[in-house]
């Protein structure tokens, strides 16, 4: 079945704070949208609604296909090596050393594959986080501030992996301060903070 994320009059409270509400979006193959908005606004809190991992205070999520959602956290363990750990959480996922190889081509990891996580750069680690995602091969790319800390060579190879992966007929959702070139990307700015 087609890749699909459908959402329909999303409310979130947090606190006692209502932070958006009756956000719409449907996306289908090879749909984007880039979440912008102030600090505090609720860009990680209407990922992690769609995620599953926050409950909406209303609304619904509908959604077809897996999910893969790159935060704040690399999520690596920082003892293995970066390749060590991309492989553990691909298997996971049921894929594959050579999709590992294939997401650290992506993300110009190759030459430090078997540096441990913890010696990591910011913006390294961030590029191995978007690694995980690509080896994963999730059908819905949920990214939170993908484009921190990666240098302008670095964040033309996120924009790249993101156009093929959409051109494969996957969705992306970006929440960002950062430019991001997503063509026809459907803007969804969420609400200044009051
Ligand atoms: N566990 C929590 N309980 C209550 N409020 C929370 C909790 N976690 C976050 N918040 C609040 O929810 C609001 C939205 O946070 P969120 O991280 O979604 O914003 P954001 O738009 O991603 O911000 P930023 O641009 O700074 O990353 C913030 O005001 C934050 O303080």
């Amino acid at each position: 079945m087609a890749t699909m994320l459908h959402l329909v009059a999303l409310g979130c409270v947090r606190g006692d704070r209502a932070l958006f509400s009756g956000l719409d979006l449907t996306l289908g193959p090879g749909g984007a949208a880039l979440v912008t908005g102030p600090n505090g606004a609720g860009k990680t809190s209407l990922l992690r609604i769609i995620a599953g991992l926050l409950p909406a205070q209303s609304g619904t999520v509908e959604k077809q296909g897996m999910l893969a959602f790159a935060g704040e956290q690399a999520a690596l363990s920082r003892n293995q090596t970066l390749e060590q750990a991309l492989l553990y959480w691909a298997r996971l996922d049921g894929q594959d050393a050579a999709d590992v190889h294939a997401a650290l081509d992506w993300m110009a990891l190759r030459a430090i594959a078997d540096i441990p996580v913890r010696m990591l750069s910011t913006g390294q680690t961030k590029r191995a986080a978007l690694a995980r995602v690509i080896a994963g091969k999730a059908d819905i790319w949920l990214l939170d501030e993908p484009a921190n800390g990666l240098d302008t060579e670095s964040r033309a190879q996120l924009e790249a992996a993101i156009s093929e992966h959409r051109s494969q007929g996957g969705i992306v959702i970006a929440a960002t301060h950062q430019p991001l070139a997503m063509p026809d990307a459907v803007e969804l700015p969420i609400g200044a903070v009051t």
